[in-house]
């Protein structure tokens, strides 16, 4: 195969972004497609060639993501992955994701992260879903239990230039204490809250609620219906500072007039709204996949972020397409603080990369990934050890698909 792969110039991010659209089943107007090639870096955004054209691409968004103990940590932020329907499955993909975690290790981020089209795809390059979200579906008017404070601030409707600043501060406010949130510059805070009604698929333009301590972006959609007004309200992102502000807000969305169901697709999957609720099966809960994390580099990623006890361990990693993990490391732990070495020694735990993509954000179990065959425990005791380090304060929550 004569494919070329190399970093994109300018002038290719509008054929990309246009691949990008088309493979995602999109009749966007030429102007908007323009309008988001900013969202790209041509030098992060790696393009395989074939007599010159383009057949594919995956490009890297430099970006922030909460880690464990540590906050804001940059990633990379892997996106708009796309091969041309003409050439699918003649190895353009691989070409793309080894070439690019070659450039990672090579100097980039030590860990990288993406939303998965589909499920099937990127397991095979070491990614392993690392974090879920909820969608909820909240009957209106749904009851707190009794004495839950909501606190005497008023959440107040904003117009959407005097929001945004609010909006904006607020974010950075929770976003270093939330594992999971990832950092947003202006382009991508424009992108994020788009509005155009092309936008809106029939729905309102953003409504913004905004409380002292915290806000929520939503759209309406009516529909009226023989037994009376069952509209829907669609969360875009809920933040909140405090439980007071939470609760004052969730009680915004619930209590909304003319309003049958509120829908919050991308919740966090330890959301308070199923402990405040005095009847929680009122809510419909559907759990799915977001985050789906790669470690590029076992000893940068793993020393980035802190662990929740004290442990002194030598694990043994296999990685098939990045061969420089391939090796048995000492993660040692002592305040928290990991350091993480090359070593001789035998393995206490043996375990497939994916295994600490999975792990890396405090959400997941390394025990539960023995019955997966992706952990396997040599030393005993070990295991139950490694796992408990791993896991954090919080579920980890991305709620922001990029
Ligand atoms: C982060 C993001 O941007 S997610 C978005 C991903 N992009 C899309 O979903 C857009 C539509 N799809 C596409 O553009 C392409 O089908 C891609 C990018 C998913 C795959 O590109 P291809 O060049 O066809 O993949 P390639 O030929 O390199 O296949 C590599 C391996 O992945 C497998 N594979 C590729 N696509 C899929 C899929 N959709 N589901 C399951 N397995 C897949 C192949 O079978 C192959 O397996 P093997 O290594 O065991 O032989």
């Amino acid at each position: 195969m004569s494919f070329t792969v190399r970093t994109l110039t300018e002038d290719e991010l509008l054929p990309h972004a246009r691949l990008t659209v088309a493979a995602f089943m999109l009749d966007t107007p030429e102007e908007r497609i323009g309008r988001w090639t900013g969202l790209h870096e041509p030098d992060r955004t790696h393009g395989v060639f074939e007599d010159g054209a383009l057949l594919g691409a995956a490009g890297v968004q430099t970006r922030h993501l909460t880690l464990p103990g540590t906050g804001p940590r940059p990633f990379a932020a892997v996106t708009t992955v796309v091969v041309d329907p003409g050439h699918r499955r003649r190895g353009v993909l691989r070409r793309l994701m080894t070439e690019q975690l070659t450039a990672l290790h090579d100097g980039g981020e030590p860990v990288a992260a993406l939303w998965a089209s589909e499920a099937a795809i990127y397991g095979r390059f070491g990614y392993a879903m690392a974090s879920e979200v909820v969608r909820l579906e909240i009957p209106q008017r749904a009851a707190f239990r009794p004495r839950v404070d909501i606190g005497t601030d008023r959440v107040r409707l904003v117009a959407r230039d005097e929001a945004l600043p609010l909006v904006k501060d607020l974010y950075e406010r929770v976003r270093p204490t939330r594992t999971g949130w990832i950092s947003r510059n202006d382009v991508q805070w424009a992108y994020f809250l788009s509005d155009d009604e092309w936008d809106r698929h029939g729905q309102s333009a953003y409504r913004y609620a905004l409380h002292p301590d915290g806000y929520v972006v939503y759209r309406l959609k009516a529909d009226w219906q023989d037994r009376g007004p069952r509209g829907e309200l669609h969360v875009r992102e809920f933040v909140a500072a405090t439980p007071e502000a939470t609760a004052a807000l969730y009680r915004h969305v619930l209590d909304a007039d003319l309003i049958g169901e509120i829908k919050y697709s991308v919740a966090a999957t330890d959301d308070p709204i199923v402990h405040l609720l005095a009847d929680s099966r009122l809510i419909r809960r559907r759990r799915s996949d977001s985050l789906w994390v790669r470690i590029v580099d076992v000893d940068r990623a793993l020393a980035s972020r802190t662990y929740s006890s004290d442990v002194d361990l030598v694990l043994e990693v296999a990685d098939d397409l990045c061969p420089w993990n391939t090796d048995r490391w000492r993660l040692t732990v002592r305040d928290g603080v990991a350091e993480v070495t090359r070593t001789p020694d035998e393995a206490d735990v043996v375990l497939d990369v994916r295994a600490l993509g999975s792990a890396f954000l405090g959400g997941q179990r390394l025990t539960s990934l023995t019955g997966a065959q992706l952990v396997a425990e040599v030393t005993p005791g070990s295991l139950r050890a490694l796992s408990s380090a791993f896991l954090g304060d919080h579920d980890p929550h991305c709620h922001e698909i990029f």
